[in-house]
């Protein structure tokens, strides 16, 4: 099937380079300078994978780039929207980037008779998209297809899925859909658009909300002396529940559950509901940071001018995206104090944004510090040399924002002077120099 993807960005590229290697004939859309990265095969966002992949399609020869719409849509038989959907500073979604599609498709004067869209949209955009292709004379089926691929396995996600979701109102559309999803092996469940369009804000919301939970559970381990790494693998082992997405920490970050949680809390107003446990979440995953640094604050006598080791800037390991990163939240906060922040990250090499040194190794982002907080759980971080870390330290204070270091390590590090190791939800531990009797 010939397939014109706009938008390349984490979604729209995967699904690109994906639905090639299926067998279609792709076509990627996008702004000129990322069309003309992507002919001289050179992938833009950094995902485990990619590159390689993007080299394989291009020597077969089933995928192409274009930056005008009506040459990427000539011949279509199918359009996949995958442009970003941000949310605007009064917490509605902003449908700007699609509406901008919708115009250059009738300015092109070529629509494919199949107008898949992947972007997260809130419910009822798919109903109005339809309608105003319609009214200008376009004959296309608009579907809801969600997508929920993460950022740092999304071309397992796409291939392997746990299941594909189709919103849409027509036979005709269904089977177009099956054809292009054919050789993935994955449940289909088959709906109407505005319940597929809430699948996919509901799947979101409830992930956070799991993550809410058990750094809620992590408070409370800590103000009990009980061990959050315990109590939620007791918990997770219940089949009802499972052991996924209950890790506490910093909290969650990345572009998509705090602005599909705002979203889904908008939608629910202009309804005149009121959604509690998104409220909740929302406050919860807020409060992470600024209690850390509270934490680490408690521990000097005064931040200001101390020096902090921060590992991982991206939101999650395995990605360089830095969009609504936790990290960023910590800046701000140590900048308000004061606090001179040196950062480490595998791959993002330098940040756009002031008030922070990157370092070019762990090691050295550690040397001369006042403490190190890890941000982010990449495998490296875990296996790095923790007692050279905490002696190239100048006051060994380490918090283990994601709970990783091996009860091993700690032990190990306890047999030094002077190290404190504060862990999410689990007692603090000093060792002999430190602990007061
Ligand atoms: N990032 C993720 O892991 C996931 C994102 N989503 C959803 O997918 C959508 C896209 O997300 P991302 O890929 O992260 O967005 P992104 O912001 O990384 O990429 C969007 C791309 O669309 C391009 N674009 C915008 N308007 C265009 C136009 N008129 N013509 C051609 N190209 C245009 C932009 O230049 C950009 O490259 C969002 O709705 C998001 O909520 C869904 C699942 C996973
Ligand atoms: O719509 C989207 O954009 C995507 O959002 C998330 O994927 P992603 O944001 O790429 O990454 P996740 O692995 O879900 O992690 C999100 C955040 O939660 C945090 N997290 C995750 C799991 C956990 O147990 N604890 C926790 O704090 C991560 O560190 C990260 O900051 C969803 O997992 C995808 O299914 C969805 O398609």
């Amino acid at each position: 099937m010939q397939i014109t993807i706009i938008g390349t960005g984490y979604v729209g590229i995967v699904a690109a380079v994906c639905l090639a290697k299926l067998g279609h004939n792709v076509t990627a859309m996008d702004r000129e300078s990322v069309i003309q990265s992507l002919q001289s095969n050179k992938a833009h966002v950094w995902e485990p994978g990619l590159q390689e992949l993007l080299t394989e399609c291009n020597e077969e020869g089933n995928l192409h780039f274009d930056a005008d719409m009506a040459s990427a849509t000539a011949n279509a038989d199918a359009l996949l929207i995958a442009v970003g959907t941000p949310t605007r500073a009064d917490g509605h979604t902003d449908l700007s980037q699609i509406e901008n599609v919708l115009e250059q498709l009738k300015q092109s004067g070529n629509c494919p008779p199949l107008v898949i869209v992947k972007s997260t949209v809130p419910v009822g955009t798919c109903d109005e998209l339809e309608a105003n292709l319609h009214g200008a004379g376009l004959r296309a089926d608009v579907v809801f297809n969600p997508e929920f691929l993460r950022q740092g396995s999304a071309i397992n996600d796409f291939m392997y899925p746990d299941r594909i979701v189709f919103g849409c109102q027509s036979r005709h559309s269904e089977i177009m859909l099956r054809q292009i999803y054919q050789g993935i092996d994955a449940p289909i469940q088959v709906c109407d658009r505005r319940s597929a369009e809430l699948i996919k804000y509901a799947s979101n919301t409830f992930l956070a909300m799991k993550i809410s939970f058990a750094n809620m559970m992590a408070d409370l381990c800590e103000g009990y002396g009980a061990d959050i790494r315990q109590v939620m693998k007791g918990v997770g082992t219940d089949r009802r529940i499972g052991p996924h997405f209950l890790q506490a920490g910093v909290g969650y970050g990345g572009s998509c559950f705090s602005k599909d949680l705002q979203s889904l809390l908008t939608s629910g107003k202009v309804i005149g509901r009121s959604l509690p446990l998104l409220e909740a979440t929302a406050q919860i995953n807020d409060q992470r940071i600024p209690q850390l640094v509270v934490k680490l604050i408690s521990l000097w006598e005064n931040p200001n001018g101390k020096r902090l080791g921060v590992l991982g800037i991206s939101f999650k390991p395995n990605t360089n995206d830095v969009r609504d990163a936790p990290f960023l939240t910590l800046l701000k906060l140590c900048q308000h104090h004061r606090i001179d922040v040196h950062a480490y990250d595998p791959v993002v090499q330098q940040v756009a944004f002031e008030g922070v040194t990157v370092a070019d190794s762990p090691y050295e982002m550690a040397a001369h510090s006042d403490a190190i907080i890890l941000m982010t759980e990449w495998p490296q971080f875990v296996e790095l040399d923790w007692v050279r870390m905490v002696q190239l330290m100048r006051q060994s204070i380490l918090l283990d924002g994601r709970n990783v270091l091996s009860d091993e390590v700690v032990a190990q590090l306890m047999e030094l002077d002077g190290v404190t190791y504060v862990p999410v939800g689990r007692p603090v531990e000093q060792s002999v120099e430190q602990r007061v009797y």
